[in-house]
C-alpha cells in the first residue's frame, strides 16, 4: 500500500482535519492542530508531504522518525502537532487495512470504559454551578474550570479570595457527589502558585492544571512539596524528551499531554508508559475535536495508568461547531454515567462526515485566542 495524497481541512470551530489517501483506497484522518496556529501547523504538514507520497502508510515507526530527526530540528508546538495528525491517520489506516480498532494493535483493552470530564465555566470562570448542575442531569459527574480570570505575578487577597471563593461554593453546593479539577492555565505565576494552592487545599479540587508555565516546569517538584492537592501538566509539552525531565524532577502527579500536539498516538503511548513507571497518571487533553479525541480514547483503552479523560462537548471554545458535527457514528461517542465505551470500529474509530467536512472548510475562520492585559497595561497571561 502507498500514500498518494495529504488533504487538510480547517473547519470551525478551531480544528483542522487530515485525510490521507493511499492507492488501495483506504483512507485515514487526523487531527493536526496546533489552536491558534491552524495555518502554521497546515503548512508544516504540507512540507511533510513530498517525503510521505509513496511511503508505505504501515511503517508508522520509520514514518514518525523520519519525520520527527529527519529535519534536523525538531520537537515544539507546530512540528509535534504536524507529525502527531499524521501520525493519527497512519493508525488509523492500519486499523481499516487489518479490520481492527487501534486499540488492538496496542495490545487490546485494559479497561472497559473510560472515564470522561466536562469543561464548566468559560475563559472566566462564570456560571459555574449552573454549569455543573446542567451537567450533572446527564450523568457527568466530574468537571473541570479556568481557577481565575488575569493574575498578576503578586496578586491581591482579594483575587486570592475570589478564586477560593468560588471553589467553596462548589463544594458548599455539591459536596463530594462531585469532582472537578482546576486549570490555572498558565496564568498563575511561581509567587502566586503556593498562596492558591494552599488556599484552594480545604476544598480538596482532584488536580490542579497548570500550576505554573511549562516553561517553568522547575517549579512542579517544589510545589508539589507544598500542597497535597495533585498537580497536572502536559498539554504545553510535545515530546517524551519534554516528558522524560518533569519525570525525572517529580512533582506532577499527572501528564496531560495532548494526543494532537504531542507527537500522536505512537509518542504518547510511549509518554504515558513512561509515566506509569513513576507510578504518574496520564488524562490526555482534548479541547479539540472528534479524530482527536478518538486518538485519546485509544491511548486510554491501553494504558493502565489513563485515569481521566477530556473532551470538548459544551466547551466555551466550540462556538460555530461542536464536538460531533462533522462525525457519522455520534452513537459511538455517547456517555453513560460520565464513562465511555471504545471505539470499536477498525482504525480510529471515526467515521468523519466528508461532505460537511468540505463545506465547513470552504469558510473556516481563522480562531485566535485573545491577548488580556492588566489593568496597568502589561500582556496578561491568558
Ligand atoms: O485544559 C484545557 O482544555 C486547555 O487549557 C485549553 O483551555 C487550552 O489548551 C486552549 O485550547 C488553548 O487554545
Ligand atoms: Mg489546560
Amino acid at each position: 500500500m502507498k500514500i498518494i495524497k495529504l488533504t487538510t481541512y480547517r473547519v470551525p470551530p478551531r480544528w483542522m482535519l487530515l485525510k490521507i489517501e493511499t492507492d488501495e483506497g483506504i483512507v485515514g484522518w487526523g487531527e493536526p492542530v496546533i489552536e491558534g496556529r491552524a495555518r502554521t501547523v497546515e503548512a508544516a504538514v504540507h512540507e511533510m508531504t513530498p517525503f510521505l507520497i509513496g511511503q508505505d502508510p504501515g511503517r508508522i515507526n520509520d514514518l514518525w522518525q523520519a519525520m520527527y530527526r529527519g529535519g534536523f530540528y525538531r520537537g515544539g508546538a507546530i512540528l509535534m502537532s504536524a507529525i502527531a495528525g499524521i501520525d493519527q491517520a497512519l493508525w488509523d489506516i492500519k486499523g481499516k487495512a487489518l479490520g481492527v480498532p487501534v486499540y488492538d494493535l496496542l495490545g487490546g483493552r485494559v479497561r472497559d470504559k473510560m472515564k470522561m470530564y466536562s469543561w464548566v465555566g468559560g475563559d472566566r470562570p462564570l456560571d459555574v454551578i449552573a454549569g455543573i448542575r446542567k451537567l450533572r442531569e446527564v450523568g457527568i459527574d466530574t468537571f473541570k474550570m479556568n481557577g481565575t480570570e488575569e493574575l498578576r505575578m503578586l496578586d491581591s487577597a482579594r483575587a486570592v479570595d475570589q478564586a477560593v471563593g468560588r471553589i467553596a461554593e462548589i463544594r458548599e453546593a455539591f459536596g463530594n457527589d462531585i469532582e472537578f479539577g482546576i486549570d490555572f492555565h498558565g496564568r498563575v505565576a511561581a509567587p502566586m502558585a503556593k498562596v492558591l494552592l494552599r488556599a484552594l487545599e480545604p476544598y480538596r479540587p482532584l488536580f490542579v492544571e497548570e500550576p505554573v508555565l511549562a516553561e517553568q516546569a522547575e517549579y512542579y517538584p517544589r510545589l508539589a512539596e507544598s500542597t497535597s492537592i495533585p498537580l497536572a501538566a502536559g498539554e504545553r509539552m510535545y515530546s517524551r524528551f519534554e516528558f522524560k525531565r518533569v519525570l525525572e524532577q517529580g512533582g506532577l502527579a499527572i501528564l496531560q499531554p495532548d494526543l494532537s500536539h504531542a507527537g500522536g498516538i505512537t509518542e504518547c503511548v510511549k509518554i504515558a508508559a513512561m509515566a506509569e513507571a513513576y507510578d504518574v497518571a496520564v488524562a490526555p487533553h482534548c479541547p479539540l475535536g472528534p479524530v482527536a479525541l478518538a486518538a485519546c480514547l485509544h491511548l486510554d483503552f491501553v494504558s493502565h495508568n489513563a485515569v481521566l479523560q477530556e473532551q470538548s462537548m459544551g466547551i466555551h471554545y466550540n462556538q460555530g461547531a461542536e464536538l460531533l458535527d462533522y462525525v457519522i457514528n455520534k452513537d459511538d461517542f455517547r456517555m453513560d454515567g460520565g464513562y465511555i465505551a471504545a471505539l470499536t470500529k477498525p482504525g480510529l474509530g471515526v467515521e468523519v462526515d466528508e461532505e460537511r467536512v468540505l463545506e465547513a472548510s470552504k469558510n473556516a475562520p481563522d480562531w485566535r485566542n485573545p491577548l488580556w492585559r492588566h489593568e496597568d497595561g502589561s500582556v496578561a497571561e491568558w
